[in-house]
């Protein structure tokens, strides 16, 4: 506490301001402990760690539900040692976030150990991130989507492109200095446009060869170099439905790990009247359907992915309630149901 006290003066808050909401600390105190190395290289040895090994999260899987733990500083130095890592290589960590109680959360992957050594010593398991993610919670998935993306980052940018020597990052891994010319990097992520598309009565959903059997979402779609979002989601429908939009309305946002690191910004859009053929850009997708509100009501009930049906195959599903492609349909729903 006497450490977030002295940091909060050296922020300079003025004098006008006698209350400050524990939310307003806790992100002052996160951008010190951000731009300040020696206070973040001070925060790493009280703080907590999710653990990675080649972006692989560590996980401990109990009755089909995969938990994501924390690992303290101190029981980590404890592994690392045993591992036979000295204590620096905490450094390497990068800065999340921090608890209700200033304590500070950071990611570090574990890749140049022994990776069966690491589970032993940890009795977990690193698990790709890809195959756990719709299993997981909201509150996980969130955090290891922010994580692995930030040691991502760092991971594939360890020399400038400029002058091409190393990258040093900055003890939080908020940046990284080109050890040449000084020139300043900061991780990246690309935007994402995903639009639940309606013709007033019925909503469309698409899947992707790639998806889990069954399921179908929002269409989505990076946006390009020059684009608003507006026009991205009015030419990310015409490529893969082969429909135009009419008008959209912005929904929410989410930051999603996959392919990279990708910001979903989330639409619902409306087609012209009387356009609803689907021509489907096999390319990109293997099928898109419209949907009414009560097949999507009965989707939206169930809690998890199905199993297969006395025919063998899986029902048609949706993305778990924590991902915006749920929460799109979810909306549409409900108000189509109040109407
Ligand atoms: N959070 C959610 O609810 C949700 C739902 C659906 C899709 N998504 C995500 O949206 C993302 C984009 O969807 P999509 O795959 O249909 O996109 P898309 O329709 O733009 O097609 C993907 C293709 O775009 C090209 N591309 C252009 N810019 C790219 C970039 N910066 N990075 C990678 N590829 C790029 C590549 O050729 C790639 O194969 C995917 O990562 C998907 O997982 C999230
Ligand atoms: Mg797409």
């Amino acid at each position: 506490m006497y450490l977030l006290l002295r940091n909060l003066k050296r922020l300079a808050l003025p004098s006008s301001c006698r209350f400050i909401s524990n939310y307003v600390s806790r992100m002052r105190h996160l951008f010190d402990l951000k731009e300040n190395d020696e206070a973040c290289r001070k925060a790493l040895s009280s703080g907590s760690f999710l653990l990675f090994h080649s972006l692989s999260p560590l996980m401990q899987k109990t009755e089909n539900k995969y938990t994501v733990p924390f690992v303290t500083a101190s029981e980590l130095y404890r592994i690392l040692r045993k591992l036979g890592q000295k204590e620096k290589y905490l450094e390497e960590s990068v800065l999340l976030g921090c608890t209700d109680s200033y304590l500070a959360q950071f990611a570090l992957d574990l890749g140049i150990m022994e990776k069966a050594k690491a589970e032993s010593l940890l009795q977990g398991t690193f698990v790709d991130l890809r195959k756990a993610f719709l299993l997981l919670d909201g509150k996980n998935a969130q955090m290891l989507s922010q994580a692995q993306a930030l040691l991502r980052w760092h991971n594939t940018h360890l020399y400038c492109s400029k002058t091409g020597h190393p990258m040093q990052k900055n003890v939080s891994g908020s940046r990284r200095i080109c050890s040449s010319n000084g020139t300043i990097y900061y991780p990246q992520m690309s935007p994402v446009i995903i639009t639940l598309v309606s013709d007033g009565t019925r909503c469309l959903l698409a899947r992707q060869e790639a998806f889990p059997s069954g399921m179908y979402s929002a269409l989505a779609g990076f946006c390009d170099i020059g684009e608003t979002v507006e026009q991205a989601v009015h030419r990310e429908v015409a490529e893969e439905v082969g429909l135009e939009v009419s008008s959209s309305k912005y929904a929410a946002s989410q930051h999603w790990p996959f392919p990279n690191s990708s910001l979903m910004i989330a639409s619902h859009a409306m087609v012209q009247p009387g356009q609803i053929k689907i021509t489907l850009n096999q390319f990109e997708l293997e099928d898109a359907r419209w949907f009414g509100a009560e097949e999507l009501a009965e989707a939206l009930r169930r809690e998890r992915m199905p199993s297969k049906n006395e025919m063998g195959t899986i029902p048609f599903w949706i993305p778990p309630p924590w991902t915006i492609a749920h929460q799109l349909i979810k909306e549409w729903t409900q108000q189509k149901q109040l109407c």
